[in-house]
């Protein structure tokens, strides 16, 4: 098998194992008789009285249908609010597993368009809301998060109106701030966030099963956390609309509902109804191929699943980390040039300040690695553009296209190893989709570039333009796009580096 193959295939079954079913049924597990009770991750929950499922986010729809297959006729009524069209586009690809059979006993409700909080997602979120509040001591109360779930689960406090709601969201995001932010703020405002779904629920027993698409899988965070305790208070979200300037042009209901919330965030404690569980991420993703790697015969590392910061700044470690790795299949790596990347290396990391990632102990595990077999490095998380141009891209495509053009500067480096490996570089979201775009991502070699020219087309240009889909639209007629489709998860965005010493037999 060639390297592009073995990328390809190494990215499906990242992908593969954080899919809604295989998810789902590793999570959760019924047993029937005398006595049922549901297994969740090995943990024990009696069927007492009734079994009830909720759900918000955009690959909810599929875990549902997962979620009800395994229940059976011991769910007595579900209700769930995914993104607008979804059923729609799912039938249209295909992909009739993630769709509830004809008889469900779970209603969907579609809303939240282009991921804004409207009225849909709004009459959704009430109905959930007077599930969760009817809920008896009994019961068991089974919630479906994943990414996109906090504008799937409006609930403004009075007398906070949806559109101030929305309008505030959108200037926090248009002014920059991170997902942790706009959720901080979010969790303050809003009756269900930051544990009230959970608060509604009580006394009955809450379970929730959680995809998580944001970097080092926050329970208070993802969707805003609606079934954890929050970690935040009043003043951290005074601190953030501060921050963004936005402290003086509030409406009066905001500013009404800020000075009334309790100054603390709610106790532990408060929290001993509810269970959650992580049930997909990038690292199960990564683990997962990390596991298919080494049986194709890789030397596997995970550099880390937490990869964030600019994604021009990404993409050099990226081309340096490539660069050791040449160096040291071509025996190099010891030499002035291998400590010259080395030092490169541990500056980069510190700039990008990568959550958990200690750089000096990847490089030790990489010299631990057997020298004569093919690598893989594995990573993950969500860089960030800034859009500068008017093309057409997504963050994958723009750091392949970046990662494709600084290896072909480094080749001209006198030494640089890079002639003597086979190198493939691939990033994609797991989500299936790359920015507006109908690829999930693209893979480069360091000779892309190259080759490019030869067809006339110069990276640079449409980098400049932030046009990395119409660059790999047109190059070799899009070969180097990774076209998955909808894959119905999202762990956000992976990325897998292959090296082999080139054949010379
Ligand atoms: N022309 C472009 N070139 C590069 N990146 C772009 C371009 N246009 C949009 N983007 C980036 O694409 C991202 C939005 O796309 P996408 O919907 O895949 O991500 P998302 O909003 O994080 O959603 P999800 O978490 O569901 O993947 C933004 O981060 C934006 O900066
Ligand atoms: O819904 C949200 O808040 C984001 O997708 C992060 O989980």
């Amino acid at each position: 098998m060639s390297l592009r193959e073995h990328v390809l295939s190494l990215f499906r079954s990242a992908v593969g194992t954080v899919r809604p079913a295989p998810m789902l049924k590793r999570a959760l597990k019924l047993q029937g008789g005398g006595c049922p009770q549901l297994l969740v991750n090995g943990r024990a929950f009696p069927l007492k009285r009734d079994l009830y499922l909720v759900g918000f986010g955009k690959a909810v729809l599929g875990m549902a249908a997962a979620a009800e297959e395994i229940l059976g006729d011991h769910l007595v009524r579900g209700i769930i609010n995914v993104p607008l069209g979804v059923q729609e586009s799912l039938q249209r690809a295909g992909m009739q597993e993630m769709l509830l059979k004809p008889h469900s006993r779970i209603q969907v409700i579609e809303g939240a368009k282009n991921n804004l909080p409207d009225p849909e997602a709004l009459r959704g979120a009430s109905a959930i809301r007077e599930l969760a509040e009817g809920l008896a001591v009994d019961d068991l109360l089974l919630v479906l998060i994943s990414g996109g779930g906090s504008a799937l689960l409006p609930a403004p406090i009075p007398p906070i109106l949806l559109e101030e709601k929305e309008k505030l969201t959108k200037m926090l995001a248009s002014r920059g701030a991170a997902i942790q932010e706009l959720n901080t703020v979010r969790k303050v405002l809003s009756l269900l966030k930051g544990g009230g779904l959970a608060h509604l629920a009580y006394p009955a027993q809450v379970v929730s099963l959680i995809l998580s698409d944001v970097i080092g899988d926050p329970l208070d965070i993802i969707a805003s956390g609606p079934t954890a305790a929050s970690s935040h208070s009043v003043q951290d979200c005074l601190q953030i609309l501060a921050k963004y300037n936005l402290l003086r042009s509030l409406p009066s209901s905001v500013e009404a509902v800020l000075s009334s919330s309790p100054t603390k965030p709610a106790a532990a404690g408060d929290f001993s109804h509810v269970y959650n569980v992580i049930i997909g991420s990038n690292t199960l993703a990564l683990a997962e191929a990390k596991h298919q790697a080494e049986g194709l015969g890789y030397a596997t590392l995970i550099l880390s699943a937490a990869v964030c910061g600019d994604v021009g700044r990404v993409a050099v470690l990226y081309c340096q980390l490539i660069c050791l790795l040449c160096l040291r299949l071509a025996g190099l790596g010891e030499g002035p040039r291998g400590s010259e990347v080395r030092g490169n290396l541990l500056q980069l990391a510190a700039e990008l300040d990568i959550p958990g990632l200690n750089m000096a102990e990847f490089l030790q595990a990489l010299q631990g690695l057997e020298p004569q077999k093919p690598v893989c490095i594995l990573a993950g998380g969500e860089t960030t553009v800034q859009l500068q141009g008017t093309g057409k891209g997504g963050r994958n495509q723009e750091l392949a296209l970046r990662v494709g053009l600084g290896l072909h500067r480094a080749r001209g480096v006198e030494a640089s190893g890079l002639g003597r490996c086979d190198v493939i570089f691939l990033s994609g979201g797991t989500d299936g989709q790359d920015g507006p775009t109908e690829a999930a991502g693209a893979f480069c070699s360091p000779q892309l570039v190259a080759e490019a020219l030869r067809e006339g087309l110069d990276a640079e240009t449409f980098l400049s333009n932030n046009d990395s889909y119409a660059f790999f639209s047109h190059f070799q007629r899009g070969r180097h796009l990774l076209v998955t489709g909808l894959t119905g998860t999202n762990v956000m965005d992976i990325q897998l580096i292959l090296i082999r010493a080139t054949d010379r037999s």
